[in-house]
């Protein structure tokens, strides 16, 4: 019998919301959503900080608890940037996340990507088609957007084959494919979460967002596993939420009703009621 997600990672669904310690999340990622990024954290009373000159790091590595690295826009000194954040991190023993956005369009960013994926990042993540792309298989997204063709349930399978494939070279690393269902899988087992609405393709930095609240979650000590699940079905059910509210407006409403649920959704009790998902 499959096992639901709520009952796997019980404690983690009882304990991490509200946060009860404002983790530091330094974030080198897009000028696009940096701003939603770091209101996001706030919202869900995690700090924030973007900075990304190399000179900075022996500083600012005393003090954060978690790293976000964003590939989303890239320029020859962000490049640099995400690398050296990315080796400093591993060296520092501080958690990391890498967010694949646009792997699935270039090459260059498909190889910064794999460069980083070298120091052990503790979560590798992108949507359906960025994923498929740096898992070596063949990827329909364009640009930034994940495509519906690769969510098939045969894709799916595919994908989940070729992740596990990968946890095998890097067993301390959690990959994580979004999209209308989310695939999670690590050496210690894979998950299937199925909450979030299709408004959510419909306005920018989802997945951004996504990335920021999981390095966030590393940052208060859950597992990679954990940081993952937690951070996808808290976002997707304050979207289900907004949706539910948001029965006469459009994706802009939606999309502040989404962001607004962040540091309220938190305060109800029987949030964890709405999650869905399982093992594999
Ligand atoms: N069609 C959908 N139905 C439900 N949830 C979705 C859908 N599309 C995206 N999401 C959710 O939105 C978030 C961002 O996912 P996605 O759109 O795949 O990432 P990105 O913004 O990086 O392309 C994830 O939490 C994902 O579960
Ligand atoms: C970098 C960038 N370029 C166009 S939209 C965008 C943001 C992508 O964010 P997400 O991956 O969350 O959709
Ligand atoms: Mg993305």
């Amino acid at each position: 019998m499959t096992q639901s997600i709520t009952e796997v990672f019980a404690d983690a669904f009882k304990t991490t919301f509200l946060l009860k310690s404002s983790p530091l999340v330094d974030c080198i990622t897009n000028p696009v959503t940096i701003e939603s990024m770091a209101n996001a954290l706030l919202y869900i009373d995690a700090k924030p900080v973007m900075a990304d000159l190399p000179e900075e790091f022996p500083e600012l590595f005393t003090q954060i608890d978690a790293l976000l690295l964003n590939l989303g826009h890239i320029s020859p000194e962000r490049k640099d940037s995400l690398l050296a954040a990315g080796r400093y991190a591993a060296e520092t023993h501080k958690p990391a996340v890498v967010d694949l956005v646009g792997v699935a369009a270039t090459q260059l960013r498909y190889d910064i990507g794999q460069q980083l994926l070298q120091n052990h990042p503790n979560v590798v993540k992108g949507n359906i088609s960025e994923v498929r792309r740096f898992a070596g298989l063949k990827s329909t997204g364009r640009g930034v957007d994940g495509s519906q063709l690769d969510q098939s349930a045969t894709a799916l399978a595919e994908l989940t084959k070729a992740l596990q494939e990968l946890t095998e070279r890097f067993p301390n690393t959690t990959f994580l494919a979004t999209g209308e269902t989310d695939l999670v899988v690590s050496a210690k087992g894979q998950w299937r979460l199925e909450n979030g609405v299709p408004q959510l393709d419909r306005f920018t930095g989802t997945g951004d967002i996504v990335g920021a609240l999981t390095a966030a979650l590393l940052g208060i000590g859950l597992s990679n596993d954990e940081a993952v699940v937690l951070t996808v079905s808290y976002f997707n059910c304050c979207a289900e939420v907004a949706a539910a509210q948001n029965t006469a407006g459009g994706i802009a409403s939606f999309r502040e009703k989404t962001l607004d649920q962040l540091s309220l959704l938190a305060d109800q009790a029987d949030w964890v009621q709405m999650v869905k998902g399982e093992a594999l």
